[in-house]
């Protein structure tokens, strides 16, 4: 597999064509773009969005985007973005991993929603869902007009050919392709399979680090963004979209994905996981978890995101006298979590790479009994490695609602509150 090319930073200015003098200078509307090529914006935010939020794009294209007969509306299999379809049980949810397609399934047949919250039209929120594929799509490709899309590989590598470029993906990476953007998933090894996590809210952005300072956490140098690629196919061709929920298909003579140059700020980008730089406490307790966060998208109360997505990364415990994995909470905030890799340090056995858990609001949660006595006899005098892990959260602001479908698999694991059940009392009211 070649290595492919890209542009480092997160949301800067890129410039990028394919063919020299493709990009046109100083200007974004020439009369007569160089090539042929079609001038075309795409914005990620209002027009007037302040400067430091505002999103857009200018593509130099072989055609429009507009040309394509009327969509028709088409089967959404179990994509859902309503999240009213059965009652949310408060109750601690946990998911086995999906078992691999055995028909033949792209990336957008092979996708399921597990939960959510908001939706496309409040504009906030999100969708969980779940991918899983064994085929590339071919003369398919996709955009979703809800929110933009943050892919979590777990299983497999997988490229996305986008309007905007390649990118390559292998498990530890995310990918996040911007509302809009039409795009072609291939997997790059048999099956691939992973967590999606469907914005319908303000874009990612990095968060402030406060205290921390200028350094830490993921740094925006560590995002990778395209350069300009395209493809002069014409042939028959799909074009499906996402719009309010439901999935609509067109047919086109072409593949969409024909720019030759472009520039701007609204653009798909990858991030390696393994980069982040993880901070802990080097003197006693267990941190909030903020500080694990990877990218927010804010919500109108400031400081109370609409979705927190935060990494667990391999790590050092040094904390002394102290408790060191998660401890038990309940939380007005809701957790979705899924594992990438390895085993998280929460949980001994039950939680599985490509499985998934749901603690809601309120819901009390934390630590499994084995856990516990693990971590109650360790000797906090000396510093313990985390190793081999890798977990996610997609921390809300709304509780997520688990759909029909998370609520009736077979996957569903009915004994995941067993283990909290050897929590013993240990209360000894004459011996302090
Ligand atoms: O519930 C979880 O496992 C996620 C989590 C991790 C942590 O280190 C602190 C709080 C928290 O919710
Ligand atoms: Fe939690």
């Amino acid at each position: 597999m070649e290595k492919l090319a890209y542009q480092t930073g997160f949301g800067n200015e890129f410039a990028t064509e394919a063919l020299p003098g493709a990009l046109p200078v100083g200007r974004n509307s020439p009369q007569r773009p160089a090539y042929g090529l079609y001038a075309e914006q795409i914005s990620g935010t209002a027009f007037t969005a302040p400067r430091a939020e505002n999103r857009r794009s200018w593509t130099y294209r072989i055609r429009p985007a507009v040309a394509h007969p009327p969509f028709e509306r088409i089967d959404a299999g179990l994509i859902r973005s309503r999240f009213d379809e059965v009652p949310t049980p408060p109750n601690q949810l946990r998911w086995d991993p999906p078992p691999p397609p055995v028909e033949p399934t792209d990336f957008v047949q092979g996708l399921v929603t597990m939960g959510g919250n908001g939706g496309p039209e409040a504009q906030a929120g999100c969708a969980i869902h779940l991918y899983a594929a064994n085929q590339a799509m071919g003369n398919r490709y996709f955009y979703n007009a809800d929110g933009e899309m943050l892919i979590v590989p777990q299983r497999g590598r997988v490229r996305f050919a986008t309007e905007f470029g390649l990118i390559d993906a292998e498990p530890r990476e995310i990918v996040v392709i911007p509302r809009g953007v039409r795009f072609r998933v291939e997997p790059l090894d048999g099956v691939i399979g992973g967590y999606v996590c469907e914005n319908f809210g303000a874009l990612f952005r990095l968060p402030d680090l406060g205290p921390i300072g200028a350094n830490g956490l993921a740094n925006p140098r560590d995002f990778q963004t395209p350069v300009a690629w395209y493809e002069d196919r014409d042939e028959p061709a799909e074009l499906v979209a996402k719009f309010l929920g439901n999935l609509w298909s067109t047919r086109i003579g072409h593949s969409p994905l024909d720019v030759v140059a472009w520039h701007g700020n609204y653009a798909p980008y990858k991030y390696d996981l393994r980069r982040f730089n993880t901070i802990g406490s080097i003197s006693f307790d267990h941190p909030d978890p903020s500080i694990f966060l990877v990218l927010q998208s804010v919500s109108d109360t400031p400081g109370v995101d609409n979705i927190d997505f935060v990494c667990f990364p391999p790590r050092w415990l040094v904390a002394e006298d102290t408790f060191r994995p998660p401890w038990f909470h309940r939380n007005v905030a809701s957790e979705f979590m899924g594992l990438i890799h390895g085993v998280y340090d929460a949980k001994q056995e039950g939680f599985m790479p490509g499985g998934c858990s749901l603690h809601n609001c309120m819901s009390g949660h934390g630590p499994d009994a084995e856990t516990v006595e693990k971590a109650s006899a360790a000797d906090t005098s000396k510093p313990q490695p985390v190793t081999d892990t890798m977990a996610f959260m997609v921390e809300t602001r709304a509780v997520i609602r688990p759909t029909r479908f998370a609520i009736e698999t077979a996957q569903l694991q009915h004994e995941y509150f067993r283990c909290w059940e050897g929590l013993r009392k240990r209360f000894t009211p004459d011996r302090p």
